[in-house]
């Protein structure tokens, strides 16, 4: 049974590959492949074990022979999954090993915007840090705040638990379903979307990108926010409208933004939100431990192995194919 990877992935993950006897490639140029290469490299393979590629229907139909595709990741936005249903592929994800590490991510860009981090590191970086001045580079502090979470699920969670953990911050949240563990845990309390915009000191988006959070936080949302607000994003960058978000910056309607996610990615160097202050970006490094991406590979390889022994996968994201 043949392998193919689109990405070079941890030796973690590879080893269970080759200890189950596949004959696994990889791919190593630093650029994703065209559907073309993509659909020309599965003709040899049982399975695709993919990392950060669009699949869409033209590479499925295509590639309808695939036995099993294995994301390297929990996200599965960027599969056309209708046409993979169909087409009866099993496609798996990697949920809850990244949730640590993804939430430490947001803490951490949140921390960052509260504190001015990003922009005053750039300060000393061109000579201008010159005196301690009482009134100037004031930041904000959380303790006590109201921490408004968009998409209570497992990352939502863990933000949630380190924000009441450090800053003992009250924990609203807004979801399609109701999350009752979460409530009883945390405390947590189910508003609307729009108190969620009124009420939080800081809003951390966690929902999956789908056609009803596409372009969620726009002007209009925006206009909603305290203008003390803190706006994290290390969901998907398609989430936040950019050009409503600087606006929203730049007039401040709200004080700050902490993004590890951007639409395009990569973002452009001369983009304005790198030089703002009370902004924070990263490229998209979220999960980006040694252990979570280790961590990440094992379940990516678990989703082939039990796809190429014609098994359910542990972890589907069209288990509708089973039934
Ligand atoms: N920056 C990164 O590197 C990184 C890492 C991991 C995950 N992610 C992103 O984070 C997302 C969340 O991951 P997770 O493991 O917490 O997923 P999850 O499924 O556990 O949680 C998502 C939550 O969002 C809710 N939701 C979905 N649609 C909604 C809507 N329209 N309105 C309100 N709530 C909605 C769901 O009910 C669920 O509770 C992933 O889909 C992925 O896009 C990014
Ligand atoms: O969804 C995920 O797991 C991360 O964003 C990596 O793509």
């Amino acid at each position: 049974m043949n392998v193919f990877i689109t990405r070079v992935i941890p030796e973690a993950g590879l080893k269970l590959l080759k200890d189950a006897g596949f004959t696994v490639k990889q791919w190593t140029e630093k650029r994703k492949l065209s559907t073309e290469e993509l659909i020309e490299e599965c003709k040899w393979a049982d399975a695709l074990l993919s990392a950060g590629q669009q699949l869409n229907r033209e590479f499925l139909e295509a590639s309808a022979h695939l036995k099993v595709i294995a994301l390297n990741s929990v996200g599965y936005d960027n599969v056309d999954i209708e046409t993979a249903t169909r087409l009866k592929i099993p496609v798996g994800n990697t949920p809850g090993v990244l949730s640590g590490a993804t939430a430490d991510t947001a803490f951490l860009l949140m921390m960052s915007a509260a504190r001015n981090a990003f922009f005053m590191h750039k300060t000393i970086i061109s000579g201008d840090w010159d005196f301690f001045e009482p009134t100037a580079n004031l930041g904000k502090e959380l303790t006590g705040g109201t921490l408004g979470i968009f998409g209570l699920g497992k990352i939502g969670v863990e933000m949630a638990k380190r924000c009441k953990g450090a800053f003992g911050m009250k924990v609203i949240y807004h979801n399609r379903n109701r999350n009752e563990d979460a409530e009883k845990e945390l405390g947590a309390t189910y508003v609307s979307f729009e108190e969620l915009l009124k009420q939080s000191d800081v809003i951390s988006v966690h929902t999956a990108l789908t056609p009803e959070t596409e372009g969620k936080f726009n002007a209009e949302a925006f206009r909603q926010m305290k203008s003390s607000a803190i706006f994290v994003n290390t969901a998907r960058g398609k989430i936040h409208n950019e050009e409503d978000l600087i606006s929203a910056l730049n007039e401040k309607l709200i004080w700050g933004a902490g993004l590890d996610v951007t639409n395009p990615e990569p973002m452009k160097p001369g983009n304005p939100l790198l030089t703002m202050p009370h902004v924070a970006v990263l490229p998209h490094i979220g999960s980006a431990t040694e252990t979570t991406r280790d961590a990440m590979s094992k379940l990516a390889a678990e989703n082939i192995i039990a796809g190429l022994k014609g098994e359910r996968l542990p972890f589907p994201v069209n288990p509708e194919i089973y039934s």
